[in-house]
């Protein structure tokens, strides 16, 4: 079974809601919201991977020491297993642009049940409602 690195954050703001994003129209798994991530790329750190992707889908830029390793998810998919690490993020510059056309929400964390998610999330929004 192939393993997929993907790194993934858990935007925070000062009102305590978390940065959900909608995966979008011809994705895998489109229509489902996620936190905010990709891929981690061949040579690159899951940290730099999530800066870059923040950057590319968002348009915010964050910094590696405000990116705080918060649990990860381990998930067997169909055609791959997925490796997940998550972070907590408070602090970045840039205001919020959904730059590849998704949806994004803040939601309280006792709402993110409202909005259906990965699989492999699940056990991830059970973490941060205790962490918060
Ligand atoms: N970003 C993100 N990906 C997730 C989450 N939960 C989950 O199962 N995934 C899966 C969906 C995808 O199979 C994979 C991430 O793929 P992606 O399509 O977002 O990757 P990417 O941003 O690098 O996009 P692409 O360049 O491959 O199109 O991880 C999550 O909460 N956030
Ligand atoms: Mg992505």
């Amino acid at each position: 079974m192939k393993l997929v690195l993907v790194a993934a954050v858990a935007l925070i703001d000062r009102d305590g809601r978390v940065l959900i994003a909608e995966r979008p129209a011809g994705k895998p798994m489109a229509g489902l919201w996620e936190f905010p991530g990709g891929k981690v790329e061949p040579g690159e750190t899951p940290e730099a991977a999530l800066i870059r992707e923040l950057h590319e889908e968002l348009g915010i830029e964050t910094w590696k020491s405000c990116l705080a390793p918060l649990t990860f998810a381990s998930h067997a998919y169909e055609d791959f297993h997925l490796l997940m690490p998550l972070y907590a993020c408070r602090k970045w510059e840039g205001a919020l642009r959904p730059r590849e056309g998704q949806r994004l929400k803040w939601a309280r964390v006792g709402a993110l049940k409202d909005y259906p998610m990965p699989p492999a999330d699940l056990p991830l929004v059970a973490i941060l409602r205790d962490w918060l």
